[in-house]
């Protein structure tokens, strides 16, 4: 099938994606300077699990064409913000699961939708009360609670709808809370330094790890030779 390579959007992970765990997750600004080369042709967004008050501080110049943040719950797109949810989340569902957390005693922070909970990735069976009201995502040893049916890909899918984009879609990605970018991706793509659960259903690996991977993978869609890569059908 002959694909038009102008209706591209790359929806790519922020943490051990774009930005690395050593650099403390800051950004280095050849990964800024190509991702806003990029962003001028193609559509370029930033999927995390993150809070928008962290990629604020983290991403100093990052200019993607949106952002979807708090794992799929929060769209800052336009100078416009979407959330994601249902009114029910914020009166009932969520309170219920801060009692929970209560009396688990775990420690928590919220987000304007999400509840972050370290250090649960590897207890998850504490928190199975939990998905009575909400779902738990896990980004290596660190737990988010969503409201129900919210994901990263659901929220790429909205930001589609918003836009009304019908290209392809390539997802860029390092581990757990990727797979619902993957799941509706046209191409999947693992940054080197992926989990290898990534890597394995990934239709590409980068030679390179976070923010020069995606790199590596914007050089090729800018100089038209990612397409000949990946047969898509
Ligand atoms: O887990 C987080 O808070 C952020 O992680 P992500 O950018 O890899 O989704
Ligand atoms: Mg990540």
């Amino acid at each position: 099938m002959d694909i038009d390579w102008n209706e591209i959007l790359v929806a790519s992970d922020y943490d051990r994606t774009l930005a690395n765990e050593e650099s403390n997750f800051v950004i280095s600004p050849i990964v800024v300077q190509k991702v806003n080369e990029f962003s001028k042709k193609y559509k370029f967004v930033v999927v995390s699990g993150r809070e928008k008050k962290f990629m604020d501080k983290l991403a100093v110049g990052l200019r993607p064409t949106a952002w979807i943040l708090e794992n799929g719950s929060l769209i800052f797109f336009d100078n416009k913000e979407f959330v994601l949810c249902e009114k029910s989340w914020f009166e009932r569902d969520r309170k219920k699961i801060i009692e929970i957390l209560d009396n688990l005693k775990a420690k928590y922070s919220i987000g304007r939708v999400i509840i972050y909970i370290d250090g649960y990735g590897s207890k998850l069976d504490m928190l199975r009360d939990i998905e009575k009201y909400g779902r738990i995502e896990v980004n290596r040893n660190d737990a988010m609670i969503l409201p129900k049916g919210v994901d990263k890909g659901v929220g790429v899918l909205k930001f589609k709808e918003l836009t009304g984009f019908k290209g392809k879609i390539i997802a860029v990605g390092d581990s757990e809370n990727d797979y619902a970018l993957f799941r509706i991706a046209d191409i999947k793509v693992a940054v080197a330094n992926a989990i290898p659960q990534i890597k394995e259903i990934a239709d590409i690996v980068t030679e390179k790890p976070n923010g020069l991977g995606v790199v590596e993978i914007l050089d090729k869609i800018l100089s038209g030779n990612f397409g000949k890569e990946v047969d898509i059908h």
